[in-house]
Parts: structure tokens; C-alpha cells; sequence
């Protein structure tokens, strides 16, 4: 569905110089800098996969969307969607893919969302009755039914968004990427849109790719991810594998007998960091291959009542992978 090989990008940005003089300086010598946005990256997407795509700000993920959305030519290499390549802008391949930008606006802002609708199945060919069936469908799904004719600049973010979605899946896209769509939303917002995408995904087959900074849009809706950092992917496979490969320590919770005697922090840190002690409660982050011996020794030790064992979350596992690595250098040039 989605083929990717060695796709790269890179910008040239004019470079200012700083204060008054450096921007005179600026209008006779412009200085350029390369930012590699996105570096020899591939990776496949099967049909009705649901795919996260995750990395810290500026990684490239918007870059890659929007070269397999069309919008941008690559700097060097490939990518097919649907057999199609994207930047060629074929008509066939614009029939059947979406890209909502959870930060840009499709709908017309001056006019009820119901208006843009007529206009996205003008422009796709599709029968009145057929649009207006789906558009029931679709926002009654979402739960925005009684917002099809309130003029969009007077809807909340969330019911926006909603309706943003019911936009881009009116043409029943095959491949649909998704950037940040439950960005600024509440969270009964959040709720019911990754419900509805979900369900989506599971009824009509379509393949997507997300990306989110929000875990819990990745936690319940994608099985597998692909990390990117510095435009390089570090990690493309099951979420669950994330934690195994990248988590170091395990959380082990410690209840104890609330009248024994609780120990110091010093007489823990043989075992492990104390991330919490309270009232007969112990909790350490221990290094995974510690996690035997540190029970046994606590075990002896403390008057445990109840010892619990649990991975570090995904989130803190994610957050500390962006933030203990560098740069990687750039790729040799040919
Ligand atoms: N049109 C452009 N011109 C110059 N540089 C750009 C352009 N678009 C993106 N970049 C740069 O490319 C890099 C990758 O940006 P991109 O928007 O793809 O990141 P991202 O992973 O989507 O980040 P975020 O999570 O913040 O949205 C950044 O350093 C960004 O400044």
C-alpha cells in the first residue's frame, strides 16, 4: 500500500544574520544553510494497517507526510502509495488518498461546514445523494449532526476537527494520513475521535498513518510504529517492542506493613533509584537485570505485604529515548 526507499529531503534556508547591520549585510550576501529534513528513510505499509508515526518536534514527520501526500519533491529517492507516485500528482492516486493537517483548516472558515462538503464532492465527482448519505453517516458517527450548517468559524476546535475528518473521508480514501488530529482537543473529544478512527480502520479497511505527540492516540489505535528522530528512523516494528528494547529499568512497587519500620532512601539506592516512598509504600525504578536479586534483597529487608513488578510506561520510555540522544551525522554524500 505504502513503499518507501531512501526518501530524503532537505531545505535550503536563508540564513539571517543578527541586528540591524547583519540584515543589511543580508540584502547584498545571503547566506544559505541545509537542513536535512528527512534522511534515507523506508519502510513498507501493508493494506489496513494502522500505523503511528512518532518523534520529537522537527524530527521530519510532516515532511514525510507531505511527500507521500504530494505536496513536496523529494530531495532523492522513492515512494510508491497505491502504486502511484505521490509528487507526480496523478489524478487516480488524488482519488484515493486523504491528509488532514490537525493544524491547517480545510473547511471554509466563512461558511457552514455542510458548504465545503459540496464543494470536496464537486470536485470528486460524487452524486448528491451518495455525499449526503455519507456526510449523515460520518458525522453522526463523530456525534456533530446538529453542526453541519453552523458557520465553521463559530465551532469549538474539537467539533472543527470532527467535521475536518468527515471532509477528508468523504471520497472514501484507501490511504489516509493523519497529522496530529486530536491536537488542543479535550479529552472526550480525543476520546471519540480515536474510537471513531479505530472503528473506521476495523469497517472499511483503509490503511492510515498517524502522528500524534499524544501517546494514548498511539497506545489504543497502532499496533505497530515507526520511530523517526533527526529524519533518520531509530525503531519501525510492534509497539510492546519499544518498551523491551529501550526500557532499562522496570518500576517495583514495594507495599509494607504500614507499623514495621520503613527504610531510608540510602539503604534502597544499592537496588535501585527511589522514585517514590510513602507512608508503607516503596517504589524504585531497578535496572531489568536487577529486578531478581533487588526483589530477594528487599524481600529480606522490608516487612512486605505486596511487591509489584511493572514495565516503565511507554510515554517516559519514548521521552527519554528522544532526549538522551544526539544528532547522528549526516549521511556520507555521494
Ligand atoms: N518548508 C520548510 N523550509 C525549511 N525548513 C523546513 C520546512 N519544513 C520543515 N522544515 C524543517 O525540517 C525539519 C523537520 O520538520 P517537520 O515539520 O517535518 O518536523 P515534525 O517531525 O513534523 O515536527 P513537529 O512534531 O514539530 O510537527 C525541521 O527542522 C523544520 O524546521
Amino acid at each position: 500500500m505504502v513503499e518507501v526507499r531512501s526518501l530524503t529531503k532537505t531545505f535550503r534556508v536563508h540564513k539571517k544574520e543578527p541586528g540591524f547591520w547583519g540584515a543589511i549585510r543580508g540584502l547584498f550576501r545571503r547566506r544559505y544553510e541545509t537542513v536535512e529534513a528527512v534522511r534515507n528513510i523506508s519502510f513498507d505499509i501493508e493494506p489496513g494497517e494502522f500505523v503511528g508515526f512518532l518523534g520529537p518536534n522537527g524530527a521530519g514527520k510532516t515532511t514525510t507526510l507531505k511527500m507521500l501526500a504530494g505536496l513536496l519533491y523529494p530531495t532523492s529517492g522513492t515512494a510508491r502509495v497505491l502504486g502511484y507516485v505521490p509528487w507526480e500528482r496523478p489524478d487516480g492516486y488524488r482519488r484515493q488518498f486523504a491528509l488532514l493537517l490537525g493544524q491547517k483548516n480545510q473547511l471554509w472558515w466563512d461558511l457552514p461546514a455542510r458548504e465545503s462538503f459540496a464543494l470536496n464532492a464537486a470536485i470528486y465527482g460524487l452524486e448528491r445523494r451518495v455525499w449526503e448519505r455519507r456526510v449523515r453517516e460520518l458525522a453522526e458517527r463523530l456525534g456533530v449532526q446538529d453542526k453541519l450548517d453552523v458557520v465553521v468559524r463559530e465551532l469549538s476546535l474539537g467539533e472543527r476537527m470532527k467535521l475536518e475528518l468527515v471532509a477528508v473521508l468523504l471520497h472514501q480514501p484507501r490511504v489516509l494520513f493523519l497529522d496530529e488530529p486530536t491536537l488542543g482537543l479535550d479529552v472526550v473529544s480525543q476520546k471519540t475521535v480515536r474510537d471513531f478512527l479505530r472503528e473506521y480502520n476495523r469497517t472499511a479497511g483503509t490503511t492510515l498513518l498517524l502522528t500524534s505527540h499524544d501517546m494514548a492516540d498511539i497506545e489504543e489505535l497502532c499496533a505497530r510504529v515507526i520511530i523517526i528522530d533527526h529524519g533518520s528512523i531509530i525503531f519501525d516494528g510492534p509497539l510492546a517492542e519499544v518498551v523491551e528494547r529501550y526500557a532499562d529499568f522496570k518500576w517495583l512497587t514495594i507495599r509494607c506493613d504500614p507499623d514495621g519500620p520503613l527504610p531510608a532512601p540510602a539503604d534502597l539506592t544499592p537496588w535501585g533509584e527511589p522514585v517514590e516512598i510513602g507512608p508503607a509504600l516503596v517504589r524504585l525504578r531497578v535496572r531489568r537485570d536487577q529486578v531478581i536479586p533487588a526483589c530477594k534483597a528487599l524481600l529480606d529487608r522490608l516487612p512486605v505485604r505486596d511487591l509489584d513488578i511493572r514495565e516503565v510506561p511507554v510515554e517516559e520510555v519514548i521521552r527519554n529515548l528522544f532526549t538522551r540522544r544526539t544528532p547522528s551525522p549526516p549521511p556520507p554524500t555521494a
